[in-house]
Formats: C-alpha cells, structure tokens, sequence
C-alpha cells in the first residue's frame, strides 16, 4: 500500500512544479508579447505618420493654387491620423486575442490533444479576421487619401464638353470627382455654366477663348484628351493660373495610319473612283494611278506622327526625307530619313505631309511661292492642323495641276463654310478623323483623367503645357524652398516700399538648388505679387501696390479680388497669384527676373539670395535658408542674423536707423497687443538694423506703438 502511495504524491508535486512553470511561461509570454505589440504600434504609428506627411507635403505643392487647400490639409492630417489610430488599434486588438488563444492553447497542450487542435483552429480564423481588417482599413485610408486630396486642389466638378469617350467619365468619378458631360452646348451657355466648375476636358471643338477663361472664376485645369492646344487660349490660361495639359501621344498611331491611308488612297485615286462607282459608272481609264514604290516622301514636322509615317511609308518603297528644327540629322538618319533644309525638300519631293502645330511659323508653310519651287504634279497631305497649307494657294495649285492632288483632314475653319476645296475631285477629304479611332480615344480619355487625378494628388505634372515653373517644385524636398521662394518675396515686397521694380535676380547657392531656378523666381514673384501695402501713400510706378495693382493686374489679364482691407500698416495677401501665373505676371508688368547658380556655397550650406533692383539701380537683398523644414532669414542688405530669423506664421519685420533697444521694440510690440514668441534682430550694419518678431498672434490693433520706436515695421502672415 505504502509503496503504491508514494509514486501518486510525486506525480502531484510534478504537476504543481509544471502548473507553476506553465504559469510563469504564460505571464512572461503575455508580458513580452504586450511589450513587444506596443513598441511595434508605436513605430506603426510614427512610420505611418511620416508617410502620411509626405504624402502631405506632395499635396501641399498644389497649395500654391488655392489657399483653401492649407485648412483642407489640416482637415487631411487630422482625418488621416485619425484613421491610422482606429487602424492600429484595432491591430492591437486583434494580436491580444491572438496571444490569448496561444495561451489557450499552450495551457491546453498540458491537458488535452483535442483542446489543442480547436485552438489552432481559432488561431487560423483570428489570422484570417486580422487579414481582412488589416486590408479594409488599408484600402480605406487610401481611399480617404485619395479623396481629399482631390478636394484640396478644388477638383470637385469638371465639365467634358466634347465627344471623350466614357472611360474619362469613368476614372473622374470613381475618384470622387462630379463629371458632367455636355457636348451641345453653345458659347453663351459654355460662359454661363462655366463658373461652377473646377476643371474643363474639350477635344478640338470647344474653343476654350480667353472670355471662357476669365468667366471660369473656379477653373485650376484645362484638359486636351488630344495633341493640338491651339483651341485652348494657353496663354489667357497661364495668365489665370490655370493649367492646361494636353495627351501627347495617345492618338499618335491612329493619325499616322489616317495620314497613310490618305497617301495610298491620293495615289490610287480611291475617293473619286469609289464615288463614280456609286454613281453607278465602270470607268477604268479615268482612274490610272501610280505606285509609291521609289517615290519620294517629304515630312515636314519629325516629331512623333511624322516618324511613324515614315515608318510605314518605307514599307511601301518610298525614300523618306523631311525638315524639324528641332530634330537632329543623326536622329532622323536613325530612322531612315535624311533630313534637309525646306528649299531642298520642295523640288525632290513626289508627296509632301506636314506633322507640325499651327505657329506663326508653319502657318502657310506651303503657299503659291513653294508650290512653284516643287515638283509638277506633287501631291500634298494635311493631317495636322488647317492653316499649314494655304488653303487658297491650294486649290490654284490644283486647278493649275502643279498640285496633283491633296488629302485633307483639316480645315482652317472646322466644319468649314466654303466647301469648294472637300468638293474638288482631286482632294480627298475627312472630317478630322485622325483620331477618330476607338483605340486612340479609349487612350486619350483615359490618359487625361488619370494625368488630372495625378495632377491634383501631387504625383506628376504629365502633359501640363504651360507650368514650367511647377515641374520641379513638385518633389517634397523643394517644398521648402517654393515656400522660402514666397516669404523672401513677401519681405522683399513690404521693405522695398519706395522701390520701382524693375528687375528680381534670385541666386542659388548649393548644388541642391542647381535646377531650381524655375520655381525659386515663380515662387519670389508670386510672395512678392502676392503682398500689396495698405500704407500706399506713394504710387509706385511698377511694383504693384493697393493703388496699382488692380491696374496692373488688369493690364495684365488678371483680376484680383481684395481679400483684405485697408487697415494701417497690415499687408494684405491675395491669393491671385501662383507658380504658373507669377512669371507671365511679372513679364507683363515689365519686371525682368533671372536666376542664376552660383555653384556651392562657401560654408557649404545652400541659401537663396533675392536681389530686388529698382529702375534707379539700387538693389536690396534678402538671404534665406531651409534648416530641416523651416525656412529660416539669414541677412537682410547685408545684415546678418546672427541666430537665423524663423520665417512663418503670424510675423511682424521692421527696420530701425541706427542701434535701437530690444527692449524698447518688444515694449511696444506687446502695447500694440501682439503676444510674441520670439525675436531675431541683425547686426547693426550701414547704420541700420533689421527685425523679425514671431508672434502668435496678428497685430489686432495695427502696429501704432512700435512705428514710434522704429523705422517701418508691417505685419504679415508667412
Ligand atoms: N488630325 C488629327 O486628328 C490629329 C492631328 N494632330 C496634329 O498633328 C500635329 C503633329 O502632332 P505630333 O506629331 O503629335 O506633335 P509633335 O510635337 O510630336 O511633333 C511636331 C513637330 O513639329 C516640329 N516643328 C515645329 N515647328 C516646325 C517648323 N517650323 N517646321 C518643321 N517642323 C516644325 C516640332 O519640332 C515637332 O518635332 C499637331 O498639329 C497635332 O495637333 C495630332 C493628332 C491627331
Ligand atoms: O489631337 C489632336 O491634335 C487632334 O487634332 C485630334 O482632334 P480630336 O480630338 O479628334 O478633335
């Protein structure tokens, strides 16, 4: 008995040791897994945040088109923290449930096998649940990204008022954007409607006029599901600030094949033959034709469509030759065509296609005097653009048959009133079909709207046509130099009071800022143009003020709306001006800007230089920096700071003569009610100093009591 009893009591204690280990094991598994999920949701929770950051910061590239999208961001960052905290809790949750049912399942391995196969069970459903968390929250943040950026730009409602086929329709919408389409309207009822939306997609027929762009008060985008811009006033456009973009390429290959076929179809006379057949008449001889084949094709525009033209047309025997200034002879030779000045091109060439746009300087390009320079008989193609070839000149060369016969796409006037030239029986025509495919348009509707939705989300200025200024001041890293771009403006605008403008150079120093000198001029003009003085005693004869401005701005297309009174020396920022609009604005004003790299800086840190010249010659200079992401001031005319001024928020700059007392000036700063949060003064230098009082507040009060102590002082927002 005693000897059957002891073996039972050792069992016990064995159980109870492993009951105790077994505990022990749980708690310090639980412990380590909680610590560990807490450091993981931390790192998630701060990776997460610098993406969205970022993501941001692209966003706030397009900040320069509307103030608005500053609160929309705000808007953005609280909305999407948000949502990165819902997502990383619910995470959380589910890694406790998991590390629950693993201890489940370790307790359960003591006791029973069964136990252990239904905990695995749940372990893999709880995985399967946390998949599918995981991936919703994920699709649904970026969905959230994605519509709010979209709405930052103001990208709310865009109009198509021409034929773009559905999948533009389609891509807009499920990206949040309202489409309407309306491919009937008339000017008066485009000029009427117009206002309410945000961007505008048109293929050839609308005519986006200048009064079309000056009544779209909301307009940010014109969109060309196409190539040729010439239906769109670019340069009203620009003016505006609105930027337009076009598809290059998406209906290259069905104009080029157009631009064949007419060629095949001249020289086997298929048009006239194919009607007489209609007409019921079997006429044989009437319709003789001639091979391409050892014929010589000229190609006047070498850019895409004009190569895939050749292209093919080799393919029939035919020796390519052609003219671009802007293609290289080596470039064309690669492609098998010898390119040659235009006076060499007219008397060898059997056919003649023109691929360029309509300019000033292809207008006409074929006309009585070179007709008369080519050979007898020579036929000619116009796929590109109505205008090329003078349309008058054209049927004289056919009625004189020095021109054998003409296909035409396009008309000086689309549908044209006088239909004589379609009518000739040596001209075939086409109602601008050249991109009239379903491949060509399934390409350029889907290409704008994406290019849009890229546009506005920051990614990429694809197809933008007249935002040059824009194409590098997109990157996150430039963001804060675009806006030191805007605040040495704004300063410079506000201390140069009796300046009369007449020249902005701006200098770049590190290699950081080698190919920035598009947007650092863009963004010193737009502060600059942006900031007018309400203290306007003067009138400055160039530099727009609250006097001028308005008149300059008018002169210059633009029409400011006064978002700000006159109230004492608080400057007064408009949003009119942007990064596309600000270097056309400041041309017209007659203010010459230039931007130059002077290669590393001495002491290795990159700075920006403004230096504003009035039209007596006198220069004042700003300097500033970016350290990190805060731009900072670093001299003023030459007085340094020696602990750089931050520049940003609400911001009082003044200017004393002589050394004066920061006391003093703080004094009276804080008399006239501004709460202030730092202060940066320069060294005293031509006998005059320099200051930049941080403030968290505006000066609600004007700025009475410090204009007794110093020079000028103007508050602003930066
Ligand atoms: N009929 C239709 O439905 C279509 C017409 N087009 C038109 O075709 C034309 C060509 O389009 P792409 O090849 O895509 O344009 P592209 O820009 O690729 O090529 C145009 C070429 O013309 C050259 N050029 C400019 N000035 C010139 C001059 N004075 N002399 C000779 N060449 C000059 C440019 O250097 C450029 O290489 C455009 O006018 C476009 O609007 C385009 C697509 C469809
Ligand atoms: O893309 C071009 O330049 C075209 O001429 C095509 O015009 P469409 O879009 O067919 O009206």
């Amino acid at each position: 008995m005693y000897a059957s009893k002891k073996p039972k009591r050792i069992t016990r204690v064995v159980l109870v040791v492993h009951a105790a280990a077994a505990a022990v094991v749980v708690v310090v598994v639980v412990v380590v897994v909680v610590v560990v999920v807490g450091i993981v949701a931390v790192v998630v929770v701060v990776v997460v945040a610098v993406v969205v950051v970022v993501l941001l910061l692209v966003v706030v590239v397009l900040v320069v088109v509307v103030v608005i999208i500053v609160i929309v961001a705000v808007v953005l960052v609280v909305v999407v923290f948000f949502i990165v905290v819902l997502v990383v809790v619910v995470v959380v949750v589910v890694v406790v449930i998991v590390v629950v049912v693993v201890v489940v399942i370790i307790i359960a391995y003591l006791c029973n096998f069964v136990v252990v196969v239904v905990g695995l069970i749940v372990v893999v459903v709880v995985l399967i649940v946390e998949l599918v968390v995981a991936i919703v929250a994920v699709v649904a943040l970026v969905a959230v990204v994605v519509v709010l950026s979209l709405y930052s730009l103001g990208l709310r409602k865009v109009l198509i008022s021409d034929e773009v086929d559905q999948k533009c329709v389609e891509i807009l919408q499920s990206n949040n954007v309202e489409v309407t389409k309306n491919t009937k309207l008339s000017k008066d009822e485009l000029l009427q409607i117009i206002p309410e939306y945000d961007g505008l997609i048109v293929r050839s027929a609308t005519k986006v006029t200048a009064d079309v762009i000056e009544a779209g008060r909301n307009l940010k985008i014109i969109g060309r599901a196409g190539t040729g811009v010439d239906n769109i006033d670019a340069e009203a456009a620009t003016r505006n600030g609105i930027i337009v973009m076009n598809t290059p390429g998406g209906n290259t290959l069905s104009a080029a094949e157009h631009t064949c076929t007419l060629i095949i179809a001249l020289t086997r006379n298929l048009g006239s033959a194919s009607m007489s057949m209609k007409e019921g008449k079997w006429d044989r001889k009437k319709f003789m034709g001639s091979e391409l084949y050892g014929k010589t094709l000229a190609i006047i525009g070498l850019g895409r469509i004009g190569k895939e033209v050749a292209l093919r047309m080799q393919a029939f025997g035919m020796t390519t030759i052609g003219f671009d200034p802007l293609v290289k002879p080596e470039e064309c030779a690669e492609w098998n065509t010898e390119w040659l000045s235009l006076d060499d091109i007219w008397p060898r060439a059997d056919y003649i296609t023109v691929h360029t746009p309509l300019i000033p300087q292809t207008k006409h390009l074929l006309n009585d005097i070179t007709f008369a320079k080519c050979k007898k008989g020579v036929r000619v193609v116009n796929c590109a653009r109505g205008g090329i070839i003078e349309e008058a000149a054209l049927l004289r060369a056919l009625e004189s048959g020095q021109c054998a016969g003409a296909g035409l796409d396009v008309f000086v006037e689309e549908p044209p009133k006088d239909y004589t030239l379609a009518k000739h029986p040596n001209v075939i025509a086409t109602p601008h079909l050249g991109a009239s495919t379903v491949e060509a348009q399934t390409r350029v509707a889907e290409d704008i709207a994406l290019q849009f939705v890229d546009l506005v989300q920051g990614k990429s200025l694809f197809g933008a046509i007249n935002a040059h200024a824009l194409t590098n001041a997109l990157s996150p890293d430039t963001q804060p130099w675009v806006q030191l771009g805007e605040k040495l403006g704004v300063l410079g605008s506000l201390l140069t009071k009796t300046l009369s403008l007449s020249n902005v150079e701006v200098l770049l120093y590190g290699s950081t800022l080698k190919n920035a000198g598009a947007f650092m001029t863009a963004s010193v003009m737009v502060g600059y143009l942006r900031t007018t003085r309400a203290d306007n005693g003067d009138l400055i004869p160039h530099a727009p003020n609250m006097v001028n401005a308005p008149v300059l701005s008018k002169q210059a297309g633009i029409n400011p709306s006064t978002n700000g009174s006159d109230d004492g020396e608080r400057a007064v920022v408009t949003s009119q001006f942007n990064l596309v609009n600000a270097p056309a604005l400041a041309k017209q004003l007659g203010i010459v800007t230039a931007a130059t790299y002077k290669g590393e800086a001495e002491d290795g840190i990159p700075s920006v230089t403004v230096a504003l010249q009035g039209a007596g010659g006198e220069i004042f200079q700003l300097q500033g920096t970016v350290a990190g992401k805060s731009t900072v001031l670093l001299s003023v005319q030459g007085n340094d700071f020696s602990i750089p001024a931050s520049l940003g928020g609400n911001t009082v700059v003044y200017r004393t003569v002589g050394p004066a007392q920061i006391s003093d000036i703080l004094g009276a700063a804080m008399k006239d009610g501004i709460q202030v949060s730092a202060c940066s003064v320069s060294s005293l230098c031509k006998n005059q100093t320099f200051g930049i009082i941080n403030a968290y507040s505006s000066a609600p009060n004007g700025l009475k009591n410090l204009s007794e102590v110093v020079s000028s002082a103007y508050a602003c927002v930066l």
